[in-house]
């Protein structure tokens, strides 16, 4: 079997043209424009072009962008007084927080400042506790993101057996809770776990979301399963010439893409939805506060 390829690039595209047309419809029928702040904190190279991206393509659809870089010796108090001032601020629906933070600022403490109505990134408690119950929430974008791709492929995800491989507060767990709401069986594994190789090869469909390169062999994935790659891991390529670096994911591509039915490619499969659902995010708040129809299809 060869897997078919999820493009994630084009779907991304194909998601933030839909989000263009909301934004396009709440500016003409309600004179409203959705407006994403983005809060940088020191200069980690990977966060730089993250944060870039978000703010090009947020002006792209139409909307309000707003960035705020601060210097990485910026304090606790300072950021909480910047957080504050855009949760008062009625043209900005969505806020987000770049992570990682630098290490003597409490991420928890700083996402927790955060009004739960806007915080895009879905990470405030209230929102975790909310998709955790099945209610209407924010959505971590990551995982929303592979929600999409597994709903576009599938149709319905009901009854299929699900593996996360890995349990972050970010990917893991939210995407745990999203393919559960959507009836499927769902295994969390981690590093304690026992015999991953035999939880993954019972699965039809397989999140991976360790961090760790290339960790998943094809003789792990049960024929036709449709593997979502999450990971994100730059390796050196001296073959690629002094001093380059080639993107993998988590599993391995080549010996994968064998046996499953689907598979998203490193670059160019999660990574463009993480974007891409940001934009619906800060839509869907927008229409949240103004008591206006959700967008269809871009909430979970
Ligand atoms: N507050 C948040 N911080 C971080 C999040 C997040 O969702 N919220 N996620 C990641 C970084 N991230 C967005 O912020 C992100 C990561 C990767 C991509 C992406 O498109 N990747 C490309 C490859 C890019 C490259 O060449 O390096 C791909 O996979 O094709 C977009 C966004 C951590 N922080």
């Amino acid at each position: 079997m060869t897997a078919t390829i999820i493009d994630g690039k084009a779907f991304a595209a194909q998601v933030r043209g839909q989000v263009a047309q909301h934004v396009t419809r709440l500016k003409d029928d309600h004179g409203i424009t959705p407006g994403l702040a983005v809060v940088l904190v020191g200069a980690d190279p990977a966060s730089e072009v993250y944060v870039k991206s978000k703010g090009k393509m947020t002006k792209e659809v139409g909307m309000k962008s707003v960035e705020h870089r601060l210097a990485d010796t910026t304090s606790e108090a300072e950021l909480l007084t910047l957080i504050d001032t855009l949760n008062k601020d009625d043209t900005i629906h969505g806020i987000l927080v770049q992570l990682p933070l630098p290490d003597h600022l409490n991420e928890d403490l700083v996402i927790s400042a955060i009004d739960p109505a806007k915080d895009v990134d879905g990470f405030h408690i209230s929102n975790v506790g909310l998709l955790g119950t099945g209610q209407k929430s924010m959505v971590p974008c990551t995982p929303l993101g592979c929600l999409m791709m597994l709903r576009d492929h599938h149709g319905t995800l009901s009854g299929m057996d699900a593996v996360v491989i890995g349990r972050s507060n970010i990917v893991g767990k939210p995407m745990a809770q999203l393919l559960l709401n959507d009836s499927c069986t769902v295994t969390v594994a981690h590093s304690r776990t026992k015999d991953l190789a035999a939880v993954v090869r019972r699965a039809d469909i397989v999140i991976a979301a360790v961090g760790r390169p290339e960790m998943v062999p094809g003789d792990w994935i049960k024929p036709g399963a449709t593997i979502i790659d999450v990971g994100i891991n730059r390796l050196d390529a001296p073959e690629r010439g002094e001093g380059k670096t080639r993107l993998v994911g988590d599993v391995d591509f080549d010996s994968c893409a064998k046996v499953a039915g689907a598979i998203t490619p490193v670059p160019g499969g999660v990574g463009p939805m993480t974007i891409a659902c940001l934009l619906a995010n800060t839509v869907t708040a927008c229409c949240r506060a103004h008591d206006l129809p959700e967008p269809e299809g871009l909430t979970a």
